[in-house]
């Protein structure tokens, strides 16, 4: 079984605006809410992959009611701890460009937090878990470090998708899959990255220090794929993109799922693509009739 781990929910309020005026009234054109957190969009996305899942973390308030009908509504099997806190609400803001505008989240207390740590106990070798998004600051820097420790205690996998030293960290345990896009690659070694060949340098670094397959997102650009069986680039399909929140997401469940579906490093990879895509070609995240139309579009190369 998958399980998805999202310590930070939101609702993604996303807002279009057609030319945003800062110190004036703005009207709105479009606006729409949506679940969202990284783990909550890998639930829905595998959810129209047909692939069984929980998602789990934590919730709170009438925002947290409101993601947990949503998930109801669409039939995910959910197991949240439930929170004093309200959850927290995105902007993400349509002005020709994309801005975003995320919250802290609420404050987790401690006996919250050890009740997510004892039901994750349960897990056995065969499950994999997604630990996705960032921390609520309340519950400490370290938190993924347990984890990643209840989750290697089980003998089950692991799939890590953040940022910055909990990544880093991460790395040792030895994760199925790590996902930056480029700019977060960049940001974790310091450096700025301008070519493919150094996001392969890179991306073989994070490989080295222990994560089983790397896959690094490029948005338009498709996305490499490295893996001790090689390297590998992915080109993205052409479309009109309507709302790439949740992108890098849908890759993850694109892949993940496949990948437990086939066993299949390429397929899962192609799937991961076509997911990404669909998602940012959609206004809420991709569905499965249109992964399935851009699945025979991705075309993967050996780099
Ligand atoms: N503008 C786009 N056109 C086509 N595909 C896209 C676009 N933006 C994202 N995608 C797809 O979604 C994947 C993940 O997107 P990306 O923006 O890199 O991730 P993240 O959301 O984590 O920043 C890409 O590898 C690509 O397949
Ligand atoms: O936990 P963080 O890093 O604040 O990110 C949360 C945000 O990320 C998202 O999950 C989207 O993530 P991606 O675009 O990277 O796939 C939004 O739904 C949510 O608002």
């Amino acid at each position: 079984m998958i399980y998805t781990v999202t310590l930070n929910p939101s609702i993604d309020y996303i807002v279009e605006v057609e030319d945003l005026r800062l110190g004036d009234l703005n009207r709105m054109k479009r606006d729409l809410k949506l679940p969202g957190g990284k783990g909550i969009n890998v639930s829905r996305v595998l959810n129209q992959l047909g692939v069984q899942n929980k998602a789990m973390g934590f919730l709170g308030g009438f925002t947290g009611r409101y993601i947990e009908d949503w998930l109801h509504e669409e039939s995910i099997s959910s197991d949240f701890v439930f929170v004093s806190d309200d959850t927290r609400i995105n902007i993400k803001l349509k002005h020709g460009e994309e801005t975003e505008i995320n919250g802290v989240g609420p404050v987790i207390h401690d006996p919250e937090a050890n009740t997510l740590l004892q039901k994750l106990a349960a897990l056995n070798a065969e499950d994999v878990l997604i630990l996705s998004g960032s921390v609520p600051p309340s519950l400490g820097a370290d938190f993924y470090d347990k984890l990643i420790a209840v989750c290697k205690q089980s003998g089950a996998e692991f799939v890590i998708d953040t940022t910055g030293a909990a990544l880093q960290k991460a790395l040792a345990y030895q994760p199925l899959l790590v996902k930056p896009n480029h700019h977060e690659l960049a940001e974790l070694f310091g450096v700025t990255i301008d070519t493919r060949e150094e996001i392969i340098t890179y991306g073989r670094k994070l490989l080295d220090a222990g994560a089983k397959n790397v896959l690094v997102s490029m948005a338009g650009e498709g996305a490499l794929f490295i893996t001790e069986q090689g390297v590998y680039h992915a080109n993205a399909p052409s479309g009109k993109v309507k709302n790439s929140v949740g992108a890098g997401d849908s890759m993850i469940a694109g892949f993940v799922g496949t990948l437990s579906l086939t066993g299949d490093l390429l397929e899962a990879f192609r799937a991961g693509v076509a997911s990404g895509s669909a998602t940012a070609f959609s206004d809420d995240l991709a569905d499965r009739e249109f992964i399935e139309q851009l699945r025979p579009l991705i075309q993967i190369s050996e780099v």
